[in-house]
């Protein structure tokens, strides 16, 4: 039973005490009428919320013993949310006792459901405050190369990336547009050996096929009409370091064969170039494109793609991390009032329920413009729903889905990763959870092209 949380109520009168402590069942109500009984059970049970009458014996009628009593929890544990009492007759000692450091007040005589909505908030704002301060500590600006996650999903890619970085292995980010592939892959460049080289990126699906070739292998002065001067290309900058190829689906299949001829020889030639030069670049690739299905088209080289992807990095898009998205946002927000100087701190509770419903098509990439967006547009401290372009989130106003069937596969999607989340990926946790059998949300895996994390394996 202790593991409900601990409210600690001080109150002289013992009826009242009582009354509480009936009231209250969802915590575990300590109480104290004395000062030191106060203060030995804040030692004892380091209560997250103090309820505090003023008058306390030796001063019923009066404060001063109330106001030692809190100055005492505050040097104590500062960070402990104190609720006190105000007399109907003394409301300037609440706004006193505020100004001191205390959280909020209530008028005596007490309104149960009054001081419960204002004691279960209380325990809500310190629950935030110890997952922030948790956040915090694993460093201010995301972790591993910057990424700001919490969901499971995430943290099994990230570690995935993490333990290969070191080795000499080919990894191939598989996910959407704006999941952070760009944000993994220099992760892993700066947890490897070659973090004293080049980091690299190219985005093959945003350059026209026939400048390509010239992009990733140089081209010698003269080679073409326009070639004004020898130029290296983007493998030959990364000597040393690590080459980030983009969307590497879109890669033509003349030029796979000349990628691939350079993961096997490890020499490049440039173009209109006579002799091969000796490269030393690791590549890690990434893609949004079905490579399998596309290799069974014809459209994409199977030898390349086992060169290419000797580790498989899944990265979930942003609709299937619970949580994230919040936390992303919040971060994003103070990133971008401090850039922008202007005096944005946070999110209204409004903001972070709308931006938990909405789909997020563009993943973090269209959290990002959204929130920088909505930072310059805020009135005031908070930016709020309508500052995001989201009230209509879950009205399906913005998203009218094609169809009832695609309207059921993506709250399917999203039930069933929500599921896995929380059953930790655990294909039977999250079948039971889901009410339907294990077969059949294999079935729905397979045909949704979901990955549990034992999806594969079990
Ligand atoms: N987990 C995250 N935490 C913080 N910022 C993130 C995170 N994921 C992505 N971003 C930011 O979102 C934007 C898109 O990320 P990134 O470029 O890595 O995505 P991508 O998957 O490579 O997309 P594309 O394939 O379209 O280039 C970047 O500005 C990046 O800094």
């Amino acid at each position: 039973m202790s593991e409900r949380p601990v409210l600690l109520v001080v109150e002289d009168d013992l009826a009242l005490q009582r009354q509480l402590r009936w009231a209250y069942d969802g915590y575990e109500v300590v109480s104290a009428a004395t000062r030191a009984e106060a203060i030995d059970a804040l030692r004892l049970h380091e209560p997250a919320v103090v309820t505090l009458d003023l008058g306390l014996p030796p001063d019923p009628d009066g404060t001063t013993e109330g106001f030692a009593v809190l100055a005492d929890i505050l040097a104590l544990k500062p960070d402990t949310k104190v609720i006190v009492a105000s007399g109907h007759d003394a409301p300037e000692s609440a706004l006193k006792a505020i100004a001191q450091g205390a959280w909020d007040f209530y008028r005596k005589p007490i309104d149960i459901d009054a001081l419960g909505l204002i004691v279960a908030r209380a325990f809500h704002v310190r629950s935030l405050e110890v997952e922030n301060r948790r956040l915090a500590q694993r460093g201010g600006d995301g972790g591993f190369g910057g990424l700001i996650y919490a969901s499971p999903e995430m943290a099994k890619a990230v570690r995935l990336v993490e333990r290969v970085a070191p080795a000499d292995v080919s990894v191939m980010l598989l996910g959407a547009s704006g999941t952070g592939k760009e944000l993994l892959a220099r992760g892993l460049h700066e947890a490897s050996p070659r973090r004293r080289g080049a980091f690299v990126a190219i985005n093959c699906a945003a350059i026209p096929d026939t400048l390509l070739e010239s992009e990733l292998f140089g081209h010698e002065k003269g080679a073409f009409t326009g070639a004004i001067k020898t130029t290296e290309g983007k493998i030959e900058l990364a000597h040393g370091g690590t080459l980030f190829l983009d969307e590497i689906g879109d890669v033509p299949l003349a030029l796979q064969v000349k990628l691939l001829r350079f993961l096997q020889e490890r020499v490049i030639e440039r173009l209109g170039g006579r002799r091969p030069i000796a490269v030393d670049t690791r590549i890690v690739a990434a893609t949004h494109r079905d490579l399998p299905g596309m290799i069974t088209a014809g459209s994409f080289r199977e030898d390349l793609y086992y060169r290419l992807a000797e580790i498989e990095v899944p990265i979930p898009p942003l609709s299937e991390r619970p949580g994230d998205a919040a936390l992303i946002a919040r971060q994003l927000v103070r990133k971008h009032a401090a850039a922008m100087r202007l005096p944005v701190t946070g999110l209204t509770p409004d903001a972070i329920e709308a931006i938990e419903r909405w789909p997020w098509p563009g993943n973090v990439r269209e959290l990002e413009n959204r929130v920088k967006r909505a930072v310059i547009m805020a009135d005031g401290k908070l930016v709020t729903a309508a500052d995001l372009d989201l009230s209509a989130a879950g009205d399906g106003e913005a998203e009218l889905p094609l169809n009832l069937r695609a309207a059921r596969e993506a709250i399917d999607r999203r039930v069933i990763a929500m599921a896995l989340a929380r059953a930790e990926g655990n294909i039977a946790g999250a079948s039971r959870l889901l009410g339907i059998s294990r077969p059949t949300l294999y079935d729905l895996l397979k045909s949704y092209g979901l990955h549990g994390s034992d999806a594969k394996g079990g």
